[in-house]
């Protein structure tokens, strides 16, 4: 048995910090690009204590980071509840769609939440219908979400942007203007699309809009997670997120994901290697965290090659 320093630090050195948790696979929206955090759908959801003990084990051990995703988180009705059951971390957030947030964000901060990740990939009521499938109206509704959890204290407030060919590619300095007008309480995340669902058919060459960014920013800072960089241009925060074939992104990978049903997932793009913990005791949970360790390696190298290979095989259209 490894001690309780190394027991979440994998073979490639990676020590995981950060708990990835889908809470659910339904959703309110149907985007044209969702991951579903690859997950194969399960309708089954973890209950409360569940999440409870794993995070706890998980916090022994040195996680200090929650991330609550779905599907859309805020379906679930008893999330104040999951939140309340948590011990004490460093970072407690939440990735959502924001539909919902408006009527949710104070409860949720009471409850312990730090933070939201808002899904705005666009300004345009039409165009934002046509992403998620929604109603234009529902764009409204998910500004109205940001205002009221900047009210509530959950910031900053992070703006997920994605990237898309022939939508929204010519929005980014529409999108930072708009993070300059909430003063330092928003923070821009510009998502490279990735190939899910209908995501290959809106890919465009992220790295060359990145370089751009870079070109004009006043300021780079670089977070450990992932080695992602965030500039900082006319006083509007951006972060990059650039995953695609990018080892440098997976070297510095230091998130473990558990699905809405329960199985403790190493990597968003592979499937093959989950265990399931659902049923398990919770005696078992370390012993359990420590087999999902051995099975985590980087996604993408060096090799592209290799890489495009191993998606087909792995993750197939999906
Ligand atoms: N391939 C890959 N993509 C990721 C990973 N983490 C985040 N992403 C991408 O980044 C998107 C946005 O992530 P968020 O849920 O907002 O959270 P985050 O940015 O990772 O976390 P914070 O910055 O700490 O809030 C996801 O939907 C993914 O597309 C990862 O570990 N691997
Ligand atoms: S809001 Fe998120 S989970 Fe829902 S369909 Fe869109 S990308 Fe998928
Ligand atoms: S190994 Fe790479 S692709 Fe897999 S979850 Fe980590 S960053 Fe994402």
């Amino acid at each position: 048995m490894k001690t309780s320093n190394d027991l979440l630090t994998d073979k490639f050195g990676r020590t995981v910090r950060s708990l990835r948790i889908s809470l659910t696979n339904r959703c309110n929206l149907d985007c044209i690009y969702c991951h579903s955090e690859g997950d194969e759908g399960s309708r089954n959801e973890m209950t409360v204590g569940i999440i409870s003990d794993i995070v706890t084990t998980a916090a022994k051990f040195g996680v200090n980071k929650v991330k609550f995703s779905g599907g859309e988180p805020l379906v679930r009705k008893d999330f104040e509840e999951i939140l309340r059951a948590l011990p004490e971390l460093k970072d407690v957030s939440v990735t959502t769609n924001g539909v919902l947030l408006k009527d949710r964000a104070y409860s949720l901060k009471e409850a312990g939440l730090d933070r939201v990740n808002v899904s705005l990939d666009t300004l345009d009521p039409e165009k934002y219908a046509y992403i998620t499938h929604g109603r234009p109206e529902n764009l409204n509704d998910v500004l109205e979400g940001i205002n009221t959890a900047i009210d509530a204290g959950l910031t900053p407030v992070k703006i997920n942007m994605v990237l898309l060919k022939g939508i929204n590619e010519n929005e980014i300095d529409d999108m930072l203007e708009f993070v300059r007008g909430h003063k330092g309480d928003l923070v821009l995340q510009i998502i490279q699309v990735m190939d899910f669902r209908d995501g290959a058919q809106y890919n465009l060459d992220a790295e060359e809009i990145e370089k751009k960014l870079e070109r004009r920013a006043d300021e780079i800072k670089m977070r450990k997670m992932h080695h992602r960089k965030s500039y900082i241009i006319d006083g509007a925060e951006v972060e990059f997120v650039r995953p695609i074939d990018n080892a440098e992104f997976c070297a510095n990978c230091n998130r473990l994901r558990i699905t809405a049903d329960g199985k403790l997932k190493p990597c968003l793009l592979v499937n093959d290697n989950l265990i399931d913990f659902s049923n398990a005791d919770p005696e078992d949970f370390p012993e359990l965290l420590r087999a999902s360790i051995e099975r985590r390696i980087p996604f993408y190298t060096d090799s592209k090659e290799r890489t495009i290979i191993e998606k087909r095989t792995i993750i197939g259209d999906k």
